[in-house]
């Protein structure tokens, strides 16, 4: 549905070249959702700003519903792009214009007809929640109200994908969550195709499928958002991931209990449950599980549990128990102490 192939996007400067996106492959399935998420300057607004041409690849291929984009030249890219909605962190509103007019307008530009513009306008303004607001003007909204109109300008051209940039981090968490709620709704009853870029792992909990983890213009790991919450590979995820559950007990902290045992965070997901399976370790082996912490993430396709354990024992009772908890499907990850 969106496939990304090898993209690349450099940008000329003055004495080195910046290269914002190296060659990036993304493959966005009909009705998912997918999120890119990274740092400031990792490349995420290139790269989606690739994905509809705003931005024009510097190399790659990009395909929307399998039709080579990156090969349409530019004065016949109309077609192609109406097929594409695209949502902003700063709303893009035309603040001189009344929430009907702001999504009117580009209907009308268009060429769509007068009775389907009311129609449509009219359809979408329900379907976000602001029935009541077409007289209003953009300065009298809230953000969040704002960025529903924004979502309302995007559907109402009917298109098979959205992008959203950033959509979300102008907005307090509360109205976070209603946007994003909404997005699933539109995702759900219309089988829209999303692809969003986010610096927020919140987001990526909460509404995506799939996650891409960008820096430096590279994807250094992708995977379902239930493989990336629970068993994360690079650095930097470990930290997206630390800013939505405390993960990190302090190094001296680690190095003090590892002197009698192994500090270990054991990731749970589907319907193991922790605590009988500590309880059969210590009963199999001669160690003694100890929990310091414990969370539990819910993400958009399932739950995963999370407990730090201080398994204390002699080191091969504890490494055999560590196996035997692996094998009954539990993640385990040795934490790091002061070396
Ligand atoms: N038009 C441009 N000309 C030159 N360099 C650019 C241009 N646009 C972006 N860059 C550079 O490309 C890199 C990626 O920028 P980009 O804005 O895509 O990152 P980002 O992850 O979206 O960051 P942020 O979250 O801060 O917007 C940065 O080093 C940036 O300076």
């Amino acid at each position: 549905m969106i496939v990304l192939e090898n993209v690349s996007k450099v940008f000329p400067a003055k004495n080195n070249e910046v290269i914002a996106v190296d060659k990036a492959n993304i493959h966005v399935k009909k009705g998912e959702i997918h999120g890119v998420i990274g740092y400031s300057g990792a490349g995420k607004s290139t790269l989606i700003r690739c994905v509809n041409l705003l931005e024009r690849p510097t190399s790659g291929k990009i395909y929307i519903n399998g039709e080579e984009i990156t090969s349409i030249p530019p004065h016949k890219l109309d077609n192609a792009r109406r097929k594409i909605g695209m949502i902003f962190q700063g709303f893009n509103l035309l603040k001189t214009a009344t929430v009907y007019d702001n999504i009117a307008i580009p209907l009308k530009l268009i060429g769509i007809d007068k009775a389907e513009v009311k129609a449509r306008t009219e359809k979408y303004l329900e379907i976000v929640g602001l029935a009541d607001k077409h007289q209003s003007y953009p300065s009298q909204l809230s953000g969040g109200q704002k960025q529903r109109v924004a979502i309302a300008r995007a559907l109402a051209q009917e298109p098979e994908i959205l992008l959203s940039d950033e959509a979300t981090s102008a907005l307090d968490p509360e109205t976070t969550e209603s946007i994003l709620d909404l997005l699933l709704k539109i995702n759900e009853e219309f089988g829209i195709t999303i692809l969003l870029i986010t610096h927020e792992m919140n987001v990526i909990q909460k509404i995506c499928d799939y996650v891409y983890v960008l820096e430096s213009g590279k994807i250094v790991e992708h995977g379902t958002t239930i493989d990336l919450f629970s068993n994360p590979q690079k650095p930097t995820t470990t930290k997206f991931l630390g800013t939505i559950a405390q993960r990190n007990l302090s190094p001296s902290l680690i190095s003090q209990l590892n002197l009698t045992g192994s500090v270990q965070r054991l990731t749970f997901t589907g319907d193991i449950a922790g605590e009988p399976l500590l309880a059969e370790m210590s009963k199999r082996f001669a160690v003694v599980p100890n929990i310091l912490a414990a969370n539990i993430i819910e993400l958009k396709n399932g739950v995963i549990g999370n407990l730090v354990v201080h398994v204390a024992g002699e080191k091969e009772e504890v490494e055999n128990a560590l196996l035997f908890i692996h094998e009954q499907g539990v993640g385990t990850e040795e934490l790091e102490g002061q070396n």
